[in-house]
């Protein structure tokens, strides 16, 4: 195993861009299982769940071609295989083999899904989802066995806006009989991606991105040709660490109407932003406000950039307070940054941020953006080493983390543990 070693003090400058969204990507992978022809992604993030995906519709009979950030799914001879465990406990995005093979084939089996274990995900909505269209969900020695003799259209209300849930229904209802209405249904960016691609399938959905979204299933969909979204939490991650850093940094091909929670927060704190029509310029100084911050559903302020945002706030005067209301102990950084001087109290599902001056030590990745969390707070370290560990975490979605930030002017290396 690598780890990262991150020598402190070094404001990041100059343009980077980022690559396509791993959580577009790894919905759009599956969904091509629903066509009958190839579908080739264009712009799809060089990250390792991305590659645990390709292998799994490989064992389940695709033909994947691979050529740099574009990816060729032939699904024809894709055929009905239980999936009870291996590489489908090693992402979350597995349960959306759930939804594209009830899809397909009337009947999947899929282990439980893997992915950042920062707090209990439940999946009861894909659940409630799956049997409202007709299916029967049994657990067979621990994976889940969903099966129906009809997919039929229904009306589903989420308890909560979930991005998976939604997905799941949008790809199992595609090819349901008849029409699917989903309530409070999440309006993530991703959401909008995943249902252009089915669109372009031939699949018939309206409302992506609004809190209804319906659904009218179609007997057979075919291969296309689609580009990934640009993956607006790397953009934040490369956001708050410029200002962190008091840095000036622009990040090129993005959509900054995805970033505007961030923008906003940033603006709040005293960092200069200026948004350009594809591309966000980021201008640190020495005075930053603390800020109250609060992760929410989309257009909220993303849960995913919770642990990033929390090393920009120990450089804030006064206190600050970061609340997580998609998950209520998402704090996993914490505990690592407490080990590196920081002023940090965890109070419910909020953190309390004090100004810190961070020194470094040896910390320990334990999910993906926790582990994004510990390299910027090495970054903003004034002297001395940080050292990184559990990096295959971080490498699930941050493609060329280390060759990006080297190019800004980190002094940031991987070294075997
Ligand atoms: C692969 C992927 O796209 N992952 C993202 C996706 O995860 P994921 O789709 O798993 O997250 P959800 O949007 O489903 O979860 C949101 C909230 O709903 C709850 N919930 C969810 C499903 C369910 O059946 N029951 C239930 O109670 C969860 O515990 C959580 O509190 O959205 C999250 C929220 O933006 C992000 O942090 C993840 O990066
Ligand atoms: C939690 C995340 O990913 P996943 O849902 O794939 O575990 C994330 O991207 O921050």
């Amino acid at each position: 195993m690598d780890k990262l070693m991150v020598a402190g003090g070094r404001p990041l400058r100059g343009t980077i861009r980022v690559s396509g969204a791993k959580n577009s990507a790894l919905a759009l992978i599956p969904a091509a299982i629903l066509a009958d022809s190839p579908v080739t992604l264009d712009n799809l993030p060089q990250v390792s769940d991305v590659e645990v995906y390709a292998s799994i519709l490989e064992e389940l009979g695709a033909r994947v071609t691979r050529n740099a950030d574009v990816m060729t799914i032939d699904p024809s001879e894709v055929r009905y295989i239980p999936l009870p465990n291996g590489n489908v406990s090693k992402i979350r995005a597995s349960y959306y083999l759930m939804g594209a093979l009830l899809g397909r084939f009337g009947e999947a089996t899929i282990g439980l899904p893997g992915g950042c274990n920062f707090e209990p995900r439940p999946i009861d909505l894909h659940v409630k989802g799956f049997e409202a269209l007709g299916a029967v969900v049994t657990n067979e020695n621990g994976a889940m066995r969903i099966k129906a003799q009809e997919l039929r259209g229904a009306k589903i209300y989420l308890d909560v806006a979930s991005v998976g849930a939604t997905i799941n229904i949008m790809l199992a209802a595609s090819r349901a009989k008849g029409s699917t209405v989903i309530e409070n249904a999440a309006k993530e960016p991703e959401i909008i991606d995943v249902a252009t691609l089915l669109n372009s399938m031939g699949a018939r959905i309206k409302g992506a991105g609004t809190e209804t979204i319906r659904i009218e299933g179609v007997e057979t969909m075919h291969g296309c040709h689609h580009s990934i979204i640009p993956d607006r939490i790397q953009v934040g991650t490369y956001m708050i660490a410029a200002a962190a850093t008091r840095g000036d940094v622009t990040i090129d091909q993005i959509i900054p109407k995805h970033m505007e929670a961030v923008t906003a927060k940033l603006i709040e704190m005293g960092v200069d932003v200026y948004e350009m029509d594809e591309s966000i310029r980021i201008v640190g100084n020495d005075n930053y406000n603390s800020i109250d911050v609060k992760a929410l559903v989309y257009p909220g302020f993303a849960t995913d950039l919770q642990s990033p945002m929390s090393i920009l706030l120990t450089q804030a005067s006064g206190v600050s307070i970061l609340t997580d209301h998609v998950y209520s102990s998402r704090f996993r950084q914490v505990p690592e940054l407490l080990r590196m001087g920081a002023r940090i109290k965890l109070e419910g599902r909020s953190a309390v941020i004090e100004r810190s001056a961070l020194s470094p030590a040896k910390v320990r990745a334990t999910d993906l953006r926790a582990g994004a969390a510990l390299v910027l707070a090495g970054l903003i370290v004034p002297e001395g080493i940080t050292e990184v560990s559990g990096v295959e975490f971080i490498e699930r979605g941050y493609e060329n983390l280390v060759e990006n930030l080297t190019s800004l002017g980190a002094e940031i290396w991987r070294e075997q543990e």
